[in-house]
Parts: C-alpha cells; structure tokens; sequence
C-alpha cells in the first residue's frame, strides 16, 4: 500500500487556490443538465466524485463540452433525458447518489438502477426513499434493505411527503432538486431534528440561481409548484470548497503564516466558511475577506462546540485538538457514522495513535492530547477526510505516515502537493 510521511514541517506560508466546491460543483451540473438552455460553469471541481456526476449525466445523454477541465458548458435537456441507461453507478458520491434518486424519480422514463461502491451500499437511504414512495414514487432494494442498489420504476407524483431529515440533510436536499419537477404541487414536511442545516440552504440558494421557486413556510415545511422548469442562469461560478478551506486554515495556525487561501470568504453561501469562528475561537489568528482568508498563526486551546452545521469541516478540529492546550470536545455528529466511514470510530482509533486520551460517544469525540505527541502511522479507510486531517501531523517534530494518500481524489484530488508547495 502507498504511504506518506510528513515530519517537522516548519511552515505553511504563500497562497493556495482552493479547488470548486464539491457540494457546489455536482448540485450545479444536475441543475445545468435540468435546464432548457446551455450552462457554462467555471471553476469546476474535478475528482472522483464530480467524475461520477459527469458519468451519470453522459449515460443519460446530456452533452457536456469542455472548454478546460474546470470551464464546462452543460447542454441541459429540461429533464427529458435522450437516453435512458438501464443502470448508473455513482461510486461513493453522496451528492450524486441523493439528488440523482430524487430527480430521476421525477422524470422516469424508463426504469433505472441506482448502484454505489461498497461503502455506498452501507449508506442508509430509507429515509429518501419512503418520502419519493409517499409522493407516489416506486423504488426498490435490490439488495439489504434500505441501502443501494435501488431500481426506479415508477414516477414520482408529488402531493404531501414528509422526510426525516435526523440522518442525512442530502435527502431534503435531493427532494427539493426533484419536487419541482413533479406533475402535481407538493408540500414538504421535514421530521426530526434536521442535520447538516447549512447544506439546505445551500440547495435553496442554488434552486433560485436556477429559476426555481421554492416557498419555505417555516423551518419545517416547504411548499412546491409542480411542472417548474430550470433556467439557466448562463454562467455559474463554482466557489472554492470550504471544506477543504479548514486544511489550510489549519496548516495556516499550526505553520504560523502568512497564508492566504483563494476562492472562499465572507460571501460564501457554504456552511463550512463557518469553520473559521470556531477556529477564532480556538486561538486561530484568521481575517476573512469576502472572496479570500489570510491565516497569521495563533496558540490554540480547546474548545468545547456543537459542530452540527459543519460535519465535515468539524473533522480538522479533532486533529487540531492534538496541538491545542487542554480539552476538546466536538458534540453532536451522530451522523458522522454513515458517511465515508464510521468517522467516529476511525477518528478515535487514529487519534489514540498519536498519544492522545479519546473518550467516543455515540455522538461526540472528547480529546485530551498527549504531554508529547508519538509518531503514528495512520489508517485512512478511504475516507479523504481522514488523510487530509491527519496530514496536518506533519507539523509536530515526530511526523505522520499516512496510508493510502491518494483517497483525498474524492474532492481533492492534489492537496498532498499543495501541501508539499506551501511548506
Ligand atoms: O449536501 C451536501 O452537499 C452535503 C451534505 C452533508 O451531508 P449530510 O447532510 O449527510 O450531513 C455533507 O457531509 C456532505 O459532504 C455534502
Ligand atoms: C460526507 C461526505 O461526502 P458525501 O457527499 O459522499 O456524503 C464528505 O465529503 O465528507
């Protein structure tokens, strides 16, 4: 197996231009290939996960030119597909997977199988399915219940749907893509406590960037016209990834800039830019531009937060947490279990690694770190996530070896040479 050490990186200085966002860049390409007229997207996202978009959207027949690998022009069809594949594989791509259930549930024309990786098919997916099934959908396991792969065969028809949104926010997300679509109006009544809350906003603003009129009646019911049509907007700017933001504000603290991160700032419409008051918050020296970050350095101590809104960002705060003074605790991501991996689990296993005391609740992670950190050799269960948190051990003098470096494909695909540029 590939490996990686990192060992004593003294600095982190320079500028790095973030990648498009993920959740950005594969919400876009299904709007785009839902409108009547070409889109060009600019600063598009390239890795695993935007590829299995991409591959989904040919097997369906929409024509997707390329002016250069992150400039695309998207010839949407309106939702009338010119093919109609038998199946489509979408590896492990969340944000292909939810939306693409959803919408082709809206604009069936023959019947589809959705299938996934391995980890894919561990992924719940009950919850969208019993909504798209209460809208007059038919869908099926082909395999356990309740998981990919799933065969489409009946069109969705709209009417109330109620979805619980306590797993997973992609599942409202990829509702309030396909219900527009729908033959009928529908109302839309989200149960439980919803996770991940920034994401669905995120899908509102980009509905509206589409043309897409979507009525919020309150935090917990939407109302939907049914028979709309997506509009192009013409250009669509895919901003730099929040997300992958935390490594480098991150890598920026622990590196003591000046670092400055492109592409993301105080207009972004992503939860994750949210990331930067908790690491504020931490003792993190950060200015937030509207389109740029500068990183100074700074003296972390631990914190103690609720990190629900950013689940994936919250993941840079547990390998921080091993260079901060005293505890932290990162509450409330339950659902950190279903994602790439069970990143509760993997996340206090590696992190035990380095020296540190990690009490795992079902929901939270309490991390006291060591006198003296240990050198470790970290496990990355194919969770890019994983790699690109861990990396930031490279900063302390006795390093990290990181298995299986090149998982962060699945969004960012050359941050381990970013890294290696900026230190
Ligand atoms: O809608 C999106 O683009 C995403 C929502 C979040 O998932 P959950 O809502 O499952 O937490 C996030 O973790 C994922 O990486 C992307
Ligand atoms: C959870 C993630 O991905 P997905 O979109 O597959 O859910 C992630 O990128 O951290």
């Amino acid at each position: 197996m590939k490996t990686l050490t990192l060992k004593g990186l003294q600095r982190c200085r320079g500028s790095v231009d973030l990648p498009g966002s993920k959740s950005i860049a594969n919400r876009a390409l299904l709007m785009a290939a839902l409108a009547h007229e070409p889109t060009e997207i600019k600063h598009l996202l390239r890795s695993d996960d935007t590829e299995r978009m991409l591959e989904a959207l040919a097997a369906l027949g929409v024509k997707v030119c390329e002016s250069t690998t992150t400039q695309v022009t998207v010839v949407g069809c309106g939702g009338q597909w010119p093919l109609q594949p038998a199946s489509l594989y979408l590896g492990n791509a969340g944000t292909a997977m939810r939306p693409l259930t959803a919408v082709l549930a809206a604009t069936l024309a023959a019947p589809v199988l959705l299938t996934g990786d391995a980890r894919m098919q561990e992924r719940p997916i009950a919850d969208l399915v019993d909504a798209l099934d209460e809208g007059g959908a038919d869908i099926s396991y082909q395999n356990a219940l309740g998981y990919p792969p799933l065969l489409i065969s009946q069109r969705l028809q709209g009417g109330t749907i109620h979805v619980s949104g306590s797993a997973s926010s992609q599942y409202i997300s990829a509702l309030l893509m396909a219900l527009p679509l729908a033959p009928q109006a529908s109302r839309l009544v989200l149960t439980g406590d919803v996770v991940s809350w920034p994401y669905i906003e995120l899908t509102l603003t980009m509905l509206r960037d589409f043309g897409i009129k979507i009525i919020q009646v309150s935090q917990q019911e939407f109302h939907i016209e049914g028979q709309q049509q997506y509009q192009s907007p013409g250009e669509y700017w895919v901003e730099g990834d929040a997300s992958a933001a935390s490594y480098w504000l991150a890598a920026g603290v622990l590196g003591g800039g000046p670092l400055r991160i492109e592409g993301v700032g105080g207009k972004s419409i992503q939860g994750d830019i949210g990331f930067i008051a908790y690491l504020q918050q931490m003792g993190g020296k950060v200015t937030v531009h509207d389109e740029y970050i500068d990183v100074q350095g700074g003296q972390l101590h631990g914190i103690d937060a609720d990190f629900n809104a950013i689940p994936d960002a919250a993941m840079t705060f547990a390998t921080l947490a091993l260079f901060a003074k005293g505890r932290t605790a990162i509450r409330n991501v339950a659902n950190w279990r279903i994602k790439e991996t069970d990143r509760l689990h993997a996340m206090a296993t590696e992190l035990r690694k380095s020296g540190a005391v990690v009490e795992e609740g079902e929901d939270y992670l309490i991390i006291d770190p060591p006198e003296q950190l240990k050198a470790a050799q970290i496990a990355t269960y194919d969770d890019h996530r994983m790699a690109m948190c861990f990396s930031l051990l490279g900063f302390s003098d006795v390093g990290v070896t990181i298995e299986d470096p090149d998982c962060c494909a699945k969004t960012y695909p050359n941050y381990f040479s970013e890294l290696q540029r900026l230190t």
